[in-house]
């Protein structure tokens, strides 16, 4: 993870991704994203869904509700490179900075490092705070 450079949550800590594409599947887009960030590379085959997470912005009408696709992986090649997207580097789980991430993370990643799959909707208040969450049941897709 590292400080996001550009786009909707600069100067925030995060892990790398993006938006998916027409035509791929969340999966694809996060081995797509993560060689544009990062130049490691991962299989697709080698992501196993961490969480879904649906947030909600209705203080800001002209930002869409976002749905947020987590994966992991144990199984990778390369080291993490900064780039002019995020300033990428390993972070020690002990280590994460909650207080500069977006508000929501703290309370789903977590339970997705001790090996949960997690789903949640998340209702913002503003642009940057948690007005309140939910854990539901797997989205039928
Ligand atoms: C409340 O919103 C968010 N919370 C969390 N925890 N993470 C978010 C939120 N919004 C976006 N993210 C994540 C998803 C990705 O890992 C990154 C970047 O997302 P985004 O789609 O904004 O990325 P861009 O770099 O603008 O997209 P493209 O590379 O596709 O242009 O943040």
């Amino acid at each position: 993870m590292g400080v996001k450079k550009t786009g909707l949550g600069a100067g925030l800590v995060n892990c790398p991704g993006g938006k998916v594409e027409p035509g791929e599947t969340p999966a694809e887009a996060v081995a797509r994203e993560l060689e544009e960030e990062t130049s490691m590379t991962v299989a697709v085959a080698d992501l196993t869904p961490a969480a879904d997470v649906v947030f909600r912005f209705p203080d800001v009408p002209e930002w869409d509700d976002l749905r947020l696709h987590f994966f992991t992986a144990t199984t990778f090649a390369g080291e993490p490179r900064e780039t002019d997207e995020i300033a990428v580097d390993w972070i020690p789980e002990a280590g994460i900075p909650y207080d500069l991430m977006w508000d929501d993370t703290r309370l789903w990643l977590p339970d997705v490092l001790a090996g949960e799959f997690v789903v949640m909707d998340v209702d913002y208040a503003g642009r940057d705070k948690v007005a309140e969450y939910t854990r539901v049941p797997p989205r039928a897709s």
